[in-house]
Formats: structure tokens, C-alpha cells, sequence
């Protein structure tokens, strides 16, 4: 489906430096040396309660990483899905008595709406569910032939002990990943399964709820893994450089779509790195639709914020630290955005090729965007104290600043 349209990426002098990034699976930095065409997965929204800054703060993090790659000249294959079909979607249209495709076409539009509004790039391929289940099945049909997957009741399962790598991705005990599992969509108590942790493929058509023809697997839906590996394998292919999400995905969705993957093609890694960011919270508890402690970003555009605050709301927290989202966070930003824009309309101002590279090294060094906005902040504050007589200083801050952070200033 349509993503949206790309905002202008300025050309900077020089190249950006390779990014080395925090690896969940194997838990340290790794220094990504893509080839001329970088491969990127990112998990997309399920399309209700979108966008919240939950949402916009994983979608910022991954729109560096594509940012650092392009300024190291190299092209960004992206790839984002959208679950267009999910019980969550479902109960939710049900509760409004909304019909649920209306209503994951309408979030998907707003979603389309606050990424442009917030200049994150867009994915090449923008893919949902539904129009991925021809793809779906015959990898389903094939994890059973292996052996990799079997039927409970009509629904079919993935054999987690069919993958000697599972539990690589997250490296949790078995405790911790019985907890996780029933509490993101898994359902370890249900009696049959081989495992417990065993996480649904195809679910058998249930009665008042959408299905389709699943060829031998008989009318149904997909599971949730399924859904982003056949995406990812279908585009990207394996061994892709990274797999991106908030830390909620890292188990059970990024380490079972791994496991479906690596059984599928009997290949290794399914992604080269796993990154996650941390996740925004409100009032104390984590932004999450069934705690409705939401903020959205079209509210706050349609109050009258500055998407470019918003952004810079966003890149003044580490992309992997939990955070609270708070209004002094909000008018810190704006606060931010006048300094910068009073600064880049200057005529003049002290030579900016440096702060160039210091934008550059923060990022490199897993997205430190705080460091990077502190640069620009000190360059600022250099040229209102003693001036400067560089006048092609404030324009290169100004590109530099929209090509690397995505704010325009
Ligand atoms: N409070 C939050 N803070 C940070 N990231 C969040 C938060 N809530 C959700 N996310 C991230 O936003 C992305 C979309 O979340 S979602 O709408 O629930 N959708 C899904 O997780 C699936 N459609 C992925 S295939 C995911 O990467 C998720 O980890
Ligand atoms: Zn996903």
C-alpha cells in the first residue's frame, strides 16, 4: 500500500561515519557495515489509537538510522508493515461498533498524516496484512511439511523446539518468556500445545470474525509473526541489517519471527542486528492503547505544535531509554526550536563544518541524539555571544540539522 511522500534530504559536505548500534541479541554495540544498499525492517502500527508519541518516538529512532546511512551515502532499502488485521484490531471496531477495515484505514491514514508532519522518511515498501496472506500461507503450509508446525483444533502452531537458535534474539529464561508470551497475544496456558511458548500461524476461521482462504490450512488468518517475516523474507530477504521495534517486540514477535525464518530457509541470522527502543510513558505507566493514557501527535498538531517541536521533543531522550512524556518536555523543544531558528536566520555566524561532524560522531555512536542537539545548542549559544563571520555557517547548520535530525528549522 502507499506509504508517503519523503521530505527533501539536503546534501552535506563530507560523509557520515558508520553506525555502531546496541544489539539486543547479543547484547553490545555492533558497527553496521551495510553494502551500497542498507536493508532495514521496521515493525509498523497496529492501526488503531495511532499515533501516539509511543509510536512517533520508535518510528524517530529508526528514521536516524536511515538518516546515518544515507549521509554515509549508501541507499536504504525500508520495509514497514501494517497489522490490518489483529484481535486487538477486531475487539477494538467491535467495541466502537465500528466495521474494522474502515477503521484501520482510517488510522493508517492519520498515521500517514504524523509521519509526514514529523518529515520521518517513508519506507520504499509500506505492506499490511491482509494484502501479505497470499504470501503467508504457502510458508505456513511449508513450516508444517518440515515438521516445524502442527494443528491444534483447526488452528496451527510453530514448534518453538524446532529452531535450535530460539531464544537467541531476547536470550530470556523460559519464566520470563511464559510471562511475556501472555501478555503480548500468546496463549501458554492452552491445553495441547507441544509448548507452551508455541505461537499461533494460521487461526481457524472463527464465527462473526474475517477469514480467508487458506488453501490446505482451510479458512482463516494469520498469526502475528508470520505476518512481518513473510514481509521481511518477500523484500528483503535474510540476513538483512536490522530489525527494528519498541522493546515490547523483542519477545515473543522478534524473537519467534527469527525462529519462523531461520527454519523457513535454514539460514542464519534472519537480521544481522536487533534494535529496540525504549518505550514513553505517561503518568507513570507505559503509553499503550489498553491503558488509553495516550498522547497523539495529530492532537497536539491540530492545538497548534510544531511538528519540528514535536521531533525535537523526541531526540532530546536517548531512543533506548524508558521515558515520561511530559508538557515541560514539549516546551523545553519549543523553547529549543525558536533558539535554532532565530540562529540559522542570521546572516553569519562562528564556521559550522565542525558541528557538522559533532552532529555526526553522536549519532554514529547509537544514536545519541541528547549529544547531538547539545552541539547545535552550543554552536547557538557561540554565535549569539561573540557572533561570527562565517555567513555560510547558519545554512549548513540549518541543512545539517534537517538531513540528519529530520527537523526543519
Ligand atoms: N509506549 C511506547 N513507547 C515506545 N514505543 C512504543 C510504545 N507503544 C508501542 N510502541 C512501538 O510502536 C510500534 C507499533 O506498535 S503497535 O502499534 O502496537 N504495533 C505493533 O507492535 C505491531 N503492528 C508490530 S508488527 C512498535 O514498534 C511498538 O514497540
Ligand atoms: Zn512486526
Amino acid at each position: 500500500m502507499y506509504a508517503w511522500p519523503a521530505s527533501e534530504v539536503p546534501a552535506l559536505p563530507g560523509s557520515g561515519r558508520d553506525l555502531s548500534i546496541h544489539d539486543t541479541a547479543t547484547g553490545g554495540r555492533i558497527t553496521l557495515t551495510p553494502g551500497p544498499v542498507a536493508r532495514i525492517y521496521v515493525c509498523g502500527i497496529t492501526p488503531y489509537d495511532a499515533t501516539h508519541m509511543g509510536h512517533a518516538a520508535t518510528y524517530n529512532a529508526f528514521d536516524l538510522v536511515q538518516r546515518v546511512w544515507l549521509d554515509t551515502k549508501r541507499q536504504v532499502h525500508y520495509v514497514q508493515n501494517v497489522t490490518d488485521v489483529d484481535d486487538p484490531l477486531l475487539e477494538r471496531a467491535q467495541e466502537n461498533g465500528d466495521d474494522w477495515t474502515a477503521l484501520a484505514e482510517r488510522e493508517t491514514a492519520l498515521f500517514r498524516e504524523d509521519m509526514t508532519a514529523l518529515r520521518m522518511l517513508p519506507p520504499q515498501h509500506y505492506i499490511g496484512a491482509v494484502e501479505s496472506i497470499p504470501g503467508i500461507v504457502p510458508l505456513v503450509e511449508r513450516l508444517r511439511d518440515l515438521g516445524a508446525a502442527y494443528e491444534l483444533e483447526g488452528d496451527i502452531y510453530f514448534s518453538v523446539e524446532s529452531d535450535p537458535a530460539f531464544g537467541s534474539v531476547s536470550r530470556l529464561d523460559a519464566e520470563a518468556m511464559r510471562l511475556l508470551s501472555a501478555e503480548r497475544g500468546g496463549d501458554p496456558e492452552r491445553p495441547g500445545k507441544k509448548n507452551p511458548l508455541d505461537p499461533m500461524l494460521w487461526m481457524a476461521a472463527r464465527d462473526g470474525e474475517p477469514s480467508w482462504d487458506g488453501g490446505s490450512l482451510g479458512r482463516g488468518r494469520p498469526g502475528w509473526h508470520i505476518e512481518c517475516v513473510a514481509i521481511a523474507l518477500d523484500h528483503l530477504g535474510m540476513g538483512f541489517d536490522v530489525q527494528g521495534g519498541g522493546s515490547d517486540l523483542a519477545f515473543p514477535h522478534h524473537e519467534m519471527g527469527a525462529s519462523h525464518a531461520q527454519v523457513l530457509t535454514g539460514e542464519r541470522p534472519f537480521a544481522k542486528t536487533y534494535v529496540h527502543a525504549g518505550m514513553v510513558a505517561l503518568d507513570g505507566e507505559k503509553m499503550s492503547k489498553s491503558k488509553g493514557n495516550l498522547v497523539f501527535v495529530s492532537t497536539l498538531r491540530r492545538d497548534g505544535v510544531d511538528p519540528a517541536a514535536i521531533r525535537l521533543a523526541l531526540l532530546a531522550r536517548h531512543y533506548r531509554s524508558d521515558w515520561e512524556w511530559t508538557d515541560g518536555l514539549l516546551r523545553e523543544a519549543e523553547e529549543r526550536l525558536d533558539r535554532w531558528r532565530a540562529a540559522v536566520s542570521r546572516p553569519d555566524g562562528p564556521s559550522a563544518e565542525a558541528l557538522v561532524e559533532e552532529i555526526r560522531a553522536a549519532l554514529a555512536d547509537d544514536l545519541d541524539s541528547p549529544a547531538a542537539l547539545a552541539a547545535v545548542d552550543r554552536w547557538a549559544a557561540a554565535q549569539s555571544a561573540t557572533g561570527g563571520t562565517d555567513e555560510g555557517a547558519p545554512g549548513l547548520v540549518s541543512r545539517a540539522v534537517d538531513a540528519l535530525l529530520g527537523v526543519a528549522l
